[in-house]
């Protein structure tokens, strides 16, 4: 299968994997090139205003449609939210060890473990939140979710990502997408891989306004990169698992579900480099808002009051006079989760590792931990360049729930609060001093 690429966000883009097998001038000719089928994959309503609307027509060697019924699969409890999932919103501030790689056997799709949910997938809010580590590719089976697009944010190890529109490489540094129902598979060139995936249920994700900064800037539209079209043309039976409502069904159809030979329209997988992103920041004084790294935001009905923003922390000179320059204290509306990638933290000098995870929820104070707010407001402020990071959020409207798993592995921080523990106090003038 090939992998030239497309690019451009959100395009309407044209790619056929054999010549003339694109119908010209129409979608649904009556008979479709060497007897493909026409199929629309529809990721918007019908109806959607057209700025917002979102599909694309298929060409494939035999329909979707052409399966047996789905059964219910139950190869990863975990990858399934469908049975109380959540425990109540905890209000304490949360913080993982990184995921161990496995041992046994394990592929992309079984090593996905949620951690945390909210909204509702059903009524189309909110956001599953997982973690994932691999150490084998998806043989003969495909994965897709009819429950929201999924952001892919590879940490360790490459993935080799065969969708039904074609294939992407996205190593660590990069994010996937792929749309909501769009069939892949992913191997592993590295052997192992590890990484965080949000399956949005909202509105898709977009490119963030601009508004004052102007017309270029954060991501840019053309370094989202979609697949040209490529197919596989294997007849031997593979296993299609689809998460539907939280929980998990597989199906078995007699060839390859990869047998998309041309398609056009703007539903696509894409991939982003995320060292693409122009970061804007302060050259005067304060740390503004984190928004200011937004490099995808699914919108809620409320402007401005994101469903799910997807921001990242990455190398960036830090020239503010007079600043205390890391993330400062705070408590927010929005819950946020975050991930490394790699390196460190500003706000965190221990205990946030890559591939770690945190979760501060709305409302809970959070901020430098002891020993970054001490380094920081001692540090001489010359112009510093943050290298060699990358930490990103999701951040949301909605309250953030663990799983159980995630309140019960191992891996949650008992001592995660400590970190904020014996700050100095301040010292007010004295009533001498004060007069
Ligand atoms: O909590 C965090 O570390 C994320 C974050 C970073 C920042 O620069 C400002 C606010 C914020 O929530
Ligand atoms: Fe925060």
């Amino acid at each position: 299968m090939s992998t030239a690429m497309l690019c451009g966000f959100g395009n309407h883009h044209a790619t056929e994997a054999v010549p003339g097998a694109l119908p010209v001038g129409r979608n649904s000719p009556q008979q479709v090139p060497y007897g493909l089928y026409a199929e629309q994959l529809s990721a918007t309503a019908f109806t959607a205003p057209r700025a917002q609307n979102h599909r694309s027509w298929l060409y494939r060697m035999r329909p979707s449609a052409e399966h047996r019924p789905y059964a219910p699969y139950a190869g990863n409890p975990l990858l399934a939210t469908d049975q109380a999932h959540s425990l109540a919103p905890s209000p304490n501030r949360l913080r993982w060890n990184p995921l161990t790689l496995p041992t046994d056997p394990v592929d992309f799709m079984d090593g996905l473990t949620a951690y945390a949910a909210n909204g509702d997938s059903a009524a189309g809010t909110g956001c599953t939140i997982y973690l994932y580590a691999a150490n084998r590719s998806m043989e003969r089976r495909a994965f897709f979710s009819a429950d929201g697009e999924m952001l892919i944010v590879p940490q360790q190890g490459r993935l080799r990502i065969t969708t039904e529109m074609g294939v992407l490489e996205v190593p660590p540094l990069h994010l996937a997408l792929i749309p909501r129902g769009v069939r892949f598979s992913v191997s592993l060139p590295d052997g192992e891989a590890r990484g965080y995936v949000c399956e949005n249920h909202g509105a898709l994700f977009r490119l963030p306004d601009l508004g004052p900064i102007g017309s270029n800037g954060l991501a840019n539209p053309r370094d989202f990169e979609a697949p040209a079209a490529s197919y596989q043309d294997i007849e031997e039976p593979h296993q299609l698992v689809q998460k539907f409502g939280g929980s998990l069904w597989a199906s078995t159809i007699a060839h390859s579900p990869f047998d998309v030979v041309a398609w056009h329209g703007n539903v696509a997988p894409y991939r982003y480099d995320l060292r693409h992103f122009n970061a804007i920041n302060t050259v005067s004084f304060d740390h503004p808002d984190p928004s200011i790294f937004t490099v995808l935001t699914s919108p809620s009905d409320t402007p401005g009051t994101a469903n799910i923003d997807f921001v990242i922390f990455p190398p960036r000179w830090m020239v503010a006079e007079d600043t205390f320059r890391p993330p400062w204290f705070h408590r927010n509306v929005m819950s946020e989760f975050m991930g490394l990638i790699e390196g460190t933290y500003d706000a965190k000098a221990g205990g946030f590792a890559p591939g770690g995870a945190s979760l501060h929820n709305c409302m809970s104070a959070h901020g430098p931990d002891v020993a970054s707010h001490a380094a920081a407001t001692s540090a001489t402020l010359a112009p510093h360049k943050i290298e060699d990071t990358m930490a990103f959020m999701f951040e949301s409207r909605y309250l953030i729930a663990p799983t159980r798993w995630a309140m019960e592995t191992p891996l949650l921080q008992d001592d995660y609060d400590a970190c904020w523990q014996e700050f100095a106090k301040a010292r007010l003038p004295t009533g001498e001093d004060a007069a």
